[in-house]
This record gives structure tokens, sequence and C-alpha cells, in this order.
């Protein structure tokens, strides 16, 4: 297997996903200095931390006035996610809508009819302080989640609005579900989403049982997240949810692939893809890589240069029937079936993940949980630490202004 390569810009990894960097432990561990693998694994325990901590804050206020028009959740990448993940538990029969808003401040509506909830893990995205400060000044009520002793608190402090702070201990994308539960709180206090405590313990005990399955010791022949891992590695990953749920895991599976194994990602809703987007299957990373191989060419020597897609289709049995969705179950069924079919006739790879368990929130983790861990095994099997992302940092540099003066 070929060695690492540095890349333009300081960038190093290997170009090839090497295999072996997965079998041994304590190199996978050295690889990982910022502790992302651990971070993953401690899903279950975010969960009851987080419930814990939601559980000591008095949410009494946000229900006072009654139901409110809107809610919006407030906040920018993995806080932004968990709107999403309020609108699922809430479900498709919600009196009240429920709105994500990704970029600074709130939409131009809000006024003192409505709850805003403003998420940040950091504390200190200029997104989510934005948005809790117009909160305040529309007179809307507001809810402030994040890392405690932060300029959000002070924010969610100087309104006399109430603070669920929930220590960052790693990477706002390694703490999803610390930032979850707090929103779900907020969401059930205001009589919109139910969330039973059988529920939340169940989803914790899930992730950790999906933990332990997708331990670094664990070799990847039993280590669901290892598999799909290298099964993803040279591809260009589709990620599609046959449901709105299985939507929300596929669209989070894209932000881990993107940020931790820097993957280029496709993800949406199987529904609307069908539509649209399906057609890449025809083109030259689908069924034309297909059909143009040079028959007398070694297989060997073209395995590194054909691109191709690989899909990944997050299917949402739809356990819940008292949902009462809009779209039955049994579309959504066919349709993921019938994808992958396509995907078949197009000679195009497809892992397909099913949710398991009985409440909304504990399918939607056991969507979550293998993937989290897929997207930070192929990033270490390219030889790239899936927490430091210089992108990502130099982004902010560059779109940062000047200080005064310079
Ligand atoms: O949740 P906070 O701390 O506001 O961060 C919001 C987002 O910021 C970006 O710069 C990244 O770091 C994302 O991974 C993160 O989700």
């Amino acid at each position: 297997m070929a060695g690492p390569v540095s890349g333009s810009a300081g960038v190093n990894g290997h170009r090839v996903a090497d295999e072996s960097l997965l079998n041994d432990e304590k190199s996978m561990l050295d690889n990982d200095p910022g502790g992302m693998l651990r971070a993953t694994a401690s899903a279950g325990a975010q969960v009851r931390e987080a419930a814990a901590l939601a559980a000591e804050v008095d949410l009494s206020m946000l229900a006072d006035e009654g139901r409110p028009r809107a809610v919006v959740v407030a906040g920018i990448g993995t806080a932004g996610l968990t709107g999403s993940i309020l609108s699922t538990v809430a479900g498709p029969r919600c009196p009240v809508p429920i709105i994500g808003h990704r970029s600074a401040g709130v939409p131009g509506w809000v006024g003192a009819a409505d709850v805003v909830i403003a998420v940040s893990a950091s504390g200190r995205s200029p997104e989510a302080l934005a948005a809790a400060e117009a909160a305040a000044r529309r007179g809307a009520r507001l809810v402030a989640i994040g890392n405690p002793g932060s300029d959000l608190e002070a924010v969610a402090e100087r309104a006399r609005a109430p603070f669920i702070g929930v220590p960052r201990r790693a990477p706002a994308r390694a703490t999803l579900w610390g930032l979850t539960i707090p929103v779900l709180f907020a969401g059930r206090a205001l009589g919109i989403a139910k969330l039973a405590e059988a529920d939340i313990a169940e989803t914790a005990t899930r992730l950790d049982a999906d933990a332990e399955r997708c331990r670094p010791g664990a070799d990847s022949f039993v280590n669901p997240a290892k598999e799909l891992a290298l099964g993803l590695a040279g591809s260009v990953p589709i990620v599609w949810g046959s449901s709105p749920l299985a939507t929300v895991a596929a669209r989070r599976f894209a932000d881990t692939l993107a940020a931790n194994a820097r993957y280029p990602v496709m993800a949406g809703a199987l529904g609307e893809a069908g539509r649209g987007r399906v057609g890449l299957l025809d083109g030259v990373f689908g069924g034309l890589a297909e059909t143009s191989r040079d028959i007398f060419a070694d297989p060997a020597d073209d395995a590194d240069e054909l691109t191709r897609l690989r899909l990944v289709v997050f299917r949402d049995g739809g356990l819940n029937p008292e949902d009462d969705a809009d779209e039955p179950v049994a579309v959504e069924e066919r349709r993921a079936d019938a994808i992958q079919t396509l995907a078949d006739r197009r000679g195009v790879r497809c892992d397909v993940l099913t949710a398991e368990g009985g409440s909304s929130l504990e399918r939607l983790a056991s969507l979550v949980a293998v993937p989290d861990f897929a997207s930070l095994y192929l990033a270490l099997a390219h030889g790239l630490d899936p927490m430091a992302v210089p992108a990502i940092s130099e982004m902010k540099e560059l779109s940062n202004p000047l200080p005064e003066g310079i």
C-alpha cells in the first residue's frame, strides 16, 4: 500500500484507503489525537447527561403564554441539525411550524407570539448569538442551549430566558446528542414533542450498544462501521433517506463524511431524489462507468482510477402507525426497494441501513450511530485526523473581517 502523501497546502494523508490502518487499536487512537472516537462513543452518556441537565432547568415559562405561533431553532452546523430532529420527533401532525434557521438572527416575521431555541455547542457562534439577541429584542420567548459560561449564556441571562448548559467536551459535530436532548426537552415543554423517559433511556442504551459494536478494537468483519467505511472508500457516496426521519440521518452522514473523512457526498430525501437526482445513476460515476470500461484492461489497473458512486439507503420501516404520516409506509418501502433495484441494474453498489427501535428518537439514533463511526474510520483509513479540519479553520480565518487598524 502506498505511503501517505503531502498534498497542497500541507494536507497529508493516504490517497487510497488503507484497511490495515483500521486493524491496530493503539495506532488508531494515536491517529485520533483529538479523541473523536471516544467522543462519538459517549453518545449514550451524552443523552443521559443532557437529560439530567435539562431536567434541572425550569422551562415552564416557555408554555406560560400557551401554544406559540411558530418555533424557530437557530444555530449552524450540528446545532442547526437539532431543529430537523425536533421536527422529526414532533411528527407530521405537529400543529406548530418548526423552522430551522441556519444564518444569523431570526426570520423577519418572528415576534412576541413565537419561540426561539438558540443552539450552539460552543455558545459562541455568531449565528446563535445573533438569534438569541434578536429574539430578546422582539419579545419572543427564548431558550438557549450550549456551553456553560459562554456568551450565549450571558445573552440568555440578560434576557431572563432559561439556559440549558451542556459542557462542551468535543467539537460540535461529536456533541449531537448533548445538543439534541435539551432541544427536545424544550419541544416537550411547549407541548409539541412527545418524549417519554423510557424513550430517552432506550435511545441511550441503543447508542451504547452501537458504540460497543463499532469500537476500535472490533475487527472489520464484525464491526459494521468499519465495514461501511471500507465499502465507501474511494467512491462518491450518495446517501438517501426513505422517510423524513431517515433523511435527517442521511444529511447527518453527509455532514460527518465531509467534515471527518473529507469525502464529497450527496444526501437527501429519496422521494425527491427519485424525480431528479436519481439521474446521476446513469452518468460517468454510475452506469456509464460500467459500460465504458475497457474489457481488456487489467481490473487491478483501473481500481484506483475509476471513481464510482456508492449508494447508502437509510430505510425507516415507519414503526409508528400513530404517526399518521401523509405518505403511507408502503409507498416509502416500495421506493426504497426500487432504488436498490435501479442501483443493481447500473452496477452501483448499495448499502442499506434499516432503522430499529420503538420511538422516533431511538429510530433516528439507530441510523446515526454506525454511520458516525464509519465517517471516523474512513478518515483514519486515509490517515486523516478526523478532528482537525484545516479547511474549516482556514475558512473562518479568511472570512473574518480584519481587526481594525490593519
Ligand atoms: O455549535 P457551535 O459551537 O455554534 O458550532 C457550530 C458549527 O461551527 C462550525 O464552525 C463548525 O465547527 C461546525 O462543526 C459546528 O457545528
